[in-house]
């Protein structure tokens, strides 16, 4: 189960980049830090790009051998990567079901949180980014209460940030939910590419000092 190597990690980053995906400036996350990057999935906003990053995802879920019954993107980013990558490993020959929520429950038609395949069995969450872990904490909420079991996380980007202790977000998934996380790429393969980029390398200096202010290591 071992995570990206750096050069997938790398090339991920590129194609971010290229797409106006990650980008420089100043953000506010949702743990309130404030962020000289963001990574907007939400700009991944036409047909080749959603397939492009989907096989991102589908190859990382594959290459970690993790067994699943059921993905589950939560609301919002992660609705489309969970669709999405349902249909990259239907491509692949494993046709998988997939479900997500709704960040406001619904009181008329079917109703309630939850859309798409029966939340049962290993539920794998396939989410956009990990900063303090936040979400992966709702998402496993949300599974279990359903009376399934978290099988483990995939995400595109780890920003290797602290979550609510001294431990890293991703380290406090781990050890509190028993729940492997695996990534596309982290804040290392960003922090190395931008390095490499001529035109990029002003952000450096920003985004160290923030990785001394919040990182995990
Ligand atoms: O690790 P965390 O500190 O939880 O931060 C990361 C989460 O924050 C964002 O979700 P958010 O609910 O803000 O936004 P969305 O509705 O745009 O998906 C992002 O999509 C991740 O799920
Ligand atoms: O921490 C967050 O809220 C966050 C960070 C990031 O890079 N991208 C995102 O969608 N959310």
């Amino acid at each position: 189960m071992a995570n990206n190597t750096s050069q997938e990690g790398q090339e991920f980053i590129a194609f971010a980049c290229e797409l106006g995906v990650l980008r420089f400036g100043e953000f506010k996350t949702k743990a309130g830090r404030l962020s000289p990057y963001f990574f907007n999935a939400g700009l991944f906003n036409h047909g080749a790009a959603l397939s492009r990053l989907c096989d991102f995802y589908a190859q990382r879920v594959m290459a970690s051998g993790i067994q699943f019954d059921v993905l589950f993107g939560p609301a919002y980013k992660g609705i489309p990567l969970a669709a999405g990558t349902a249909i990259a490993l239907a491509r692949l020959g494993y046709d998988t079901p997939y479900a997500y929520n709704r960040k406001e429950a619904k009181d008329h038609g079917e109703g309630g949180v939850l859309v798409g395949a029966p939340l049962s069995g290993r539920v794998l969450i396939i989410d956009d980014v990990i900063s303090a872990g936040t979400s992966v904490r709702e998402s496993v909420e949300i599974i279990r209460q359903a009376g399934a079991t978290p099988a483990a996380v995939v995400i595109a980007l780890d920003r290797q940030e602290r979550g609510e202790g001294g431990l890293s977000a991703v380290q406090e998934v781990e050890q509190t939910h028993g729940l492997p996380v695996l990534n596309i790429a982290r804040l290392t393969d960003l922090i190395n590419y931008l390095s490499g980029q001529p035109e990029l390398t002003r952000y450096l200096a920003a985004v160290r000092d923030y990785r001394l202010r919040y990182g995990s290591e």
